[in-house]
């Protein structure tokens, strides 16, 4: 495995292998790796010729108040666990690397699907993740790219880019990695204490019980939310950001549930904002 800094040593080695032949396969992460990175690592390994994971952590997404400077960062562990995972090469530019002095682009997904959840209460956040996903494709040249369903709206959000701009790749979504209690896996949650990590079990506890409302028969989408922000209000410790039960390809509302629905939520566990979702075929 080979550990690239520069963008122009990146782009230079994926567009040889493009000339090559090869199918390359992105995962573009922000670090601190764990299981639910390594799930679309492999996926990506048994599909392509070769597998470039980017390692991040993109100023341009974080909020003057968020948590840019503390986010967990630990470059070594990440390149082990890659190459345990068969990654060809680590792209981890520094942020002078992806943003030089007088970098002035960037690439918005305007309307509804950005304006809303994490959009509404992270402003600026989308465009910066598309922006930097944007050059990662250019500098990397995939064929496919990786991203959780966990991100449920990044993934929309970035399908919606890709299509927007003809741009040449196939996005993958793949299901979230949950720990055996049930909270999604994430970089963040190494932010809990041991007493707000069980209290952030509310979260896919309340989301559990929104589906088992779907699953028994409940059409009205406003009952459902209501009852997932009810329990999560009641839940010590948690404070809700927002809870939406909407179409999950575009992230519409819904009159009725009917075909592909998502519940998703996100809540601050302390300081600690979490988010997580069930997308489901009714
Ligand atoms: N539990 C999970 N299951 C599946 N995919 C995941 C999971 N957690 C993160 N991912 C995906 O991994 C990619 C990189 O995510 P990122 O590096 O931001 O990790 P993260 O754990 O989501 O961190 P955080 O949510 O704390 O920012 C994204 O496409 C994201 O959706
Ligand atoms: C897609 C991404 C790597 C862009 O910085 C980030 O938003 C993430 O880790 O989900
Ligand atoms: N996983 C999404 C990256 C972020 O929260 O900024």
């Amino acid at each position: 495995m080979e550990v690239i800094k520069r963008t122009a040593e990146m782009q230079e080695i994926s567009l040889r292998l493009k000339r090559e032949g090869r199918i390359i396969g992105l995962v573009p992460t922000m670090g601190y790796l764990h299981d639910g990175h390594l799930s679309l690592i492999k996926k990506a390994r048994r599909e392509n010729d070769i597998v470039i994971m980017s390692n991040f952590v993109n100023p341009l997404q974080f909020g003057p108040k968020e948590d840019f400077a503390t986010y967990p960062r630990d470059l070594d562990r990440d390149n082990k666990s890659a190459e345990s995972v068969g990654v060809d090469y680590v792209f981890a530019p520094a942020n002078e690397e992806m943003y030089p002095q007088g970098y002035d682009t960037y690439v918005e997904v305007k309307g509804p699907i950005t304006e809303k959840m994490c959009g509404k209460s992270r402003p600026g956040h989308f465009k910066g993740v598309t922006t930097v996903v944007l050059k990662l494709f250019l500098i990397t040249q995939p064929d496919r790219a990786y991203f959780g369903q966990k991100d449920a709206q990044q993934a929309i959000v970035i399908r919606k880019m890709v299509t927007d701009l003809n741009v040449p790749v196939k996005i993958i979504t793949c299901p979230i990695v949950r720990e055996e209690d049930g909270l999604a896996l994430s970089s963040r949650n190494t932010y809990l204490s041991s007493e707000e990590r069980l209290q952030a079990l509310a979260l896919p506890r309340a989301l559990s019980a929104g589906r088992d409302m779907i699953m028994k028969g409940e059409t009205d989408p406003q009952k459902v939310r209501l009852h997932i922000k009810q329990m999560l209000e009641s839940s010590p410790g948690i404070r809700v950001d927002y809870v939406v039960v909407v179409d999950g390809d575009n992230l519409s509302d819904l009159s009725a549930i009917k075909g592909k629905v998502l519940l998703a939520a996100a809540v601050y566990v302390g300081k600690t904002r979490l988010i997580d979702n069930i997308d489901l075929e009714v």
